[in-house]
């Protein structure tokens, strides 16, 4: 009991910046105290005692602002962030390592006893803040939930569902994306969903729902022409820095951006100030050389501090 106490209150210290002291965690946080009583009820519902299990769940909620029903199958090291406004049905699985933030409903859409109402979470899911998941489907593994999102049908696992009714975005959807951009038309055809990033060919018009299948051409602007060696930059920081595929603990990043070495905007300044600073020293070669051949060459500015400026970043 006490190891399994020890380990909720270490992945909330892993998977919360905002956690200062397990002292905190233990007095502080509502997530916890839910699925403490939720340990407790749930194992009285199993033994068939199911007002003994209901009430102790109602206090739970009275307590914390987190309504879990005890017939909900939770598995090890769930953090339930926040928590208020939480609502776990009856018949919902969440399995290890699931991260929930407030106001999420695992809820259901038909009234029929007996059956399967509530959705199942596999492994390393996270739910963003208010999202709606209705139905007795699956979430696949590491998916991620949008905030506000209201999800009615089954995600792939390491999918991304966002908006109402929700779309899901692939991993491969994400790559596609993410590479260099390949202007050829292969990348319209059917059953790709394209999602176009800053600095492609391709403009989304305003009224196209996001991830349409059918993209028009339209030819780039002078602004996008000139923008371009930016954005490619900014195009390779992605292409590089998908953490998608690692292991629960590194694939943890609900916001959509992980540790500060993976932000792609980062990566850009990072380029970007090294190759000034490269030229910085080349140009004052060109002028110690021109000087050399007896040129005079006025040079009021500081040379590029490319130390401070990459600290400054991160
Ligand atoms: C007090 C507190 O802080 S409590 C914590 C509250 N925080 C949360 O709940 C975080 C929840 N996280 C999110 O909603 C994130 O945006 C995530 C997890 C969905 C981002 O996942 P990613 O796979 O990295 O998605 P990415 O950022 O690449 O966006 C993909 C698309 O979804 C859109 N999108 C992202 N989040 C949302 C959202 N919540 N609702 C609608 N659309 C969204 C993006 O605009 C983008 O659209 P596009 O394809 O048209 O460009
Ligand atoms: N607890 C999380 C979400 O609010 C954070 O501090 O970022």
């Amino acid at each position: 009991m006490f190891d399994q106490l020890r380990e909720d209150i270490a992945c909330i210290h892993d998977r919360d910046p905002a956690a200062r002291s397990r002292l905190e965690i233990l007095t502080c946080y509502p997530g916890l105290h839910a699925i403490l009583v939720h340990r407790l009820a749930h194992g009285l519902w199993r033994r068939g005692w199911y007002w003994a299990g209901r009430f102790v769940s109602h206090l739970g909620r009275l307590f914390t602002g987190i309504e879990i029903h005890p017939g909900a199958r939770i598995g090890r090291r769930v953090f339930i962030d926040h928590g208020f406004g939480v609502v776990i049905g009856e018949t919902a699985e969440i399995g290890d390592d699931c991260t929930i933030y407030q106001g999420v409903t695992l809820g259901g859409t038909r009234l029929y006893k007996g059956e399967k109402r509530h959705p199942t979470l596999e492994e390393g899911v996270v739910v963003g803040a208010g999202a709606q998941i209705l139905g007795g489907f699956t979430v696949g593994a590491h998916a991620r939930i949008g905030s506000n999102a209201v999800v009615i049908k089954p995600v792939p696992a390491g999918a991304t569902a966002v908006g109402n009714p929700a779309r899901v975005i692939l991993p491969e959807d994400h790559a596609a994306s993410d590479a260099v951009q390949d202007t050829s038309p292969a990348s319209t055809t059917p059953g790709h969903t394209d999602h176009p990033r800053p600095g492609d060919d391709r403009t989304r018009t305003a009224s196209r729902p996001a991830g349409s299948l059918c993209q028009e051409e339209i030819p780039p602007s002078q602004a996008e022409w000139a923008a371009r060696p930016l954005q490619e930059l900014l195009q390779r920081g992605r292409s590089g820095s998908d953490t998608r595929e690692a292991g629960p603990q590194e694939d943890f990043a609900p916001y959509g951006v992980g540790r500060a070495d993976d932000d792609p905007l980062v990566k850009v300044l990072h380029e970007l100030i090294n190759h000034t600073a490269q030229q910085d020293a080349r140009i004052h070669r060109l002028c110690s050389a021109l000087e050399d051949l007896g040129q005079r060459i006025e040079n009021g500015q500081r040379p590029l501090d490319a130390e401070r400026l990459n600290r400054m970043v991160e």
